[in-house]
């Protein structure tokens, strides 16, 4: 499918949901917001986020952090391996670990989609990291002396992104119109300790290599199983939402102050469908000119479910769309097949 530059994603102000403030107009502004949201998010079921209130300076640190823990030699880096298994999806993935695009292979019939769907790992590296009082998907820590602050500061950042999504999905849950128990119970699905940290690296791929290597690929089109997601990027570029309406890809555009957001397949299942689960995707921006692609970071925050939490359509909503599209499922039971799905076996 093909990348069309002239689409763009929508741009939605979150700023009443995240400021801190009280009385005045707050509440017709947080209305006006959520109408905003739900207007645009439900076209494909990704946005840009400004006034997500994360302080610009703790996203530079946060990507000076991810150079620098790339940079580790590989030895190091391997002192914290993501272990095989379904649980923990935690600490470092090398290259070709995963294949994000599998998940879509499982959505199709069609061999020859499926084929391409699972052909190519992605040239990535990853370190994921969760809740230190989460005992199920359990941290694994590089040594302090590898790198010192590691540990410390990631934590920092899991939580202030976990103020943010419990901000953002405040603003769902308003632009929904859910009843006063259906919003305590969604919310009650997110406790934080279940969310995501993942820190991405995609290496500079030369044109010779890009020559050699046809299959090469940096991430392929996929949803996310999450409740939704936050991507912050370096200014690089490659992520790509898909355009339900011409089913073209469009460019996230790097921007200042702007962080990208989509809805995941939990979510999707809670809002009975009216957010869809966006398909994206990380390409390579170079290869239609035969030129390198640069480095590229990346820094995605999943809003998670609790694994054993019950993820069901909101009856208002049911009842507003005359159907149920989705049955409940617990997040344990859907996010096993996923993963068992993504992961290349050695
Ligand atoms: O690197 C990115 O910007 C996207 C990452 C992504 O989609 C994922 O990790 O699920
Ligand atoms: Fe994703």
């Amino acid at each position: 499918m093909a990348s069309n530059g002239n689409l763009s994603i929508p741009i939605v102000d979150l700023s009443p949901f995240t400021s801190g403030e009280a009385g005045g107009d707050l509440e017709s502004r947080k209305r006006a917001a959520a109408a905003d949201l739900a207007e645009k998010l439900q076209v494909n079921g990704s946005v840009g986020i400004i006034g997500h209130g994360v302080p610009v300076v703790l996203l530079q640190e946060a990507f000076r952090m991810v150079k620098t823990l790339f940079n580790l030699p590989y030895e190091d880096k391997m002192k914290a391996p993501h272990p095989d298994g379904t649980v923990p999806h935690r600490g470092y993935s090398g290259l070709g670990r995963e294949q994000g695009a599998a998940k879509t292979a499982l959505e199709t019939d069609d061999e020859i989609e499926k084929d391409a769907y699972t052909s190519a790992s992605d040239y990535k590296e990853s370190y994921e990291i969760g809740s230190e009082e989460n005992r199920i998907q359990y941290n694994i820590w590089l040594p302090e002396d590898v790198f010192p602050g590691f540990r410390h500061f990631t934590i920092e950042l899991f939580w202030t992104l976990n103020k943010t999504t419990n901000a953002i999905l405040d603003a769902l849950i308003m632009s929904l119109n859910l009843s006063e128990q259906e919003a305590n119970s969604v919310r009650a699905l997110h406790t934080g300790h279940d969310n995501q940290l993942r820190l991405l690296h995609y290496p500079s791929i030369s044109g010779e290599m890009l020559a050699k290597e046809k299959d090469i690929g940096r991430l392929g089109a996929h949803t996310d199983w999450s409740t939704f997601t936050l991507l912050f990027q370096d200014t690089h570029g490659g992520l790509e939402f898909h355009d339900r309406q011409t089913d073209e890809f469009a460019p996230a555009t790097p921007k200042e102050g702007v962080v990208y957001m989509n809805i995941g397949d939990m979510f999707q299942r809670i809002s009975n469908g009216f957010y869809p689960s966006a398909r994206h995707r990380v390409v390579i921006s170079g290869k239609a000119k035969g030129e390198a692609t640069p480095a590229r970071y990346s820094i995605p925050y999943f809003l998670v479910p609790q694994p054993d939490g019950v993820i069901e359509p909101q009856p208002s909503l049911v009842v507003a769309h005359g159907k149920q599209v989705y049955k409940p499922v617990t997040f344990n039971s859907y996010s096993e097949e996923m993963f068992r799905a993504t992961q290349v076996r050695e």
